[in-house]
């Protein structure tokens, strides 16, 4: 199966579970993989005939910046449902991390795959 990715997409979050949390935003990291055939847009060279990596970027960047989850488990299920749900993709993998919030930690967060219910 073929796959459109969007690869180190950073936005800034209200985001997490502690009080001083609450008060400030925070830089968050996203790399998606998302199941889709590839041979469609190939054969005829149209950008309507593609999963638009831009716009779903796009989107993601909306939602993600007018959220305020405690948990990045929240924040990561709701972004895979826009993808599958908006963009009508058949399976998703998206990892979300969290640069920084651990010291010593290059990241934290978490991967998630999930597939469009029948
Ligand atoms: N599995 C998770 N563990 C933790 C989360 C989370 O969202 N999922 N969040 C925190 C805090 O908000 C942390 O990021 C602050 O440094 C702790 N553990």
């Amino acid at each position: 199966m073929d796959h459109v990715f969007i690869e180190g997409l950073e936005i800034e979050a209200l985001i997490g579970i502690y009080d001083w949390e609450r008060r400030i935003r925070q830089p968050l990291v996203f790399d998606l993989e998302m199941a889709f055939d590839n041979r469609v847009p190939a054969a005829s060279d149209d950008i309507a005939h593609t999963l638009d990596y831009k716009a779903v970027s796009k989107r993601l960047i909306d939602y993600v910046s007018a959220s305020e989850f405690g948990l990045v488990e929240t924040l990561a299920e709701r972004c895979a449902a826009i993808v599958i749900e908006e963009f009508k993709v058949e399976r998703v993998r998206l990892k979300l991390s969290k640069p920084g919030a651990v010291r010593g930690a290059r990241a934290v967060g978490v991967s998630i795959e999930r597939t469009r219910r029948a």
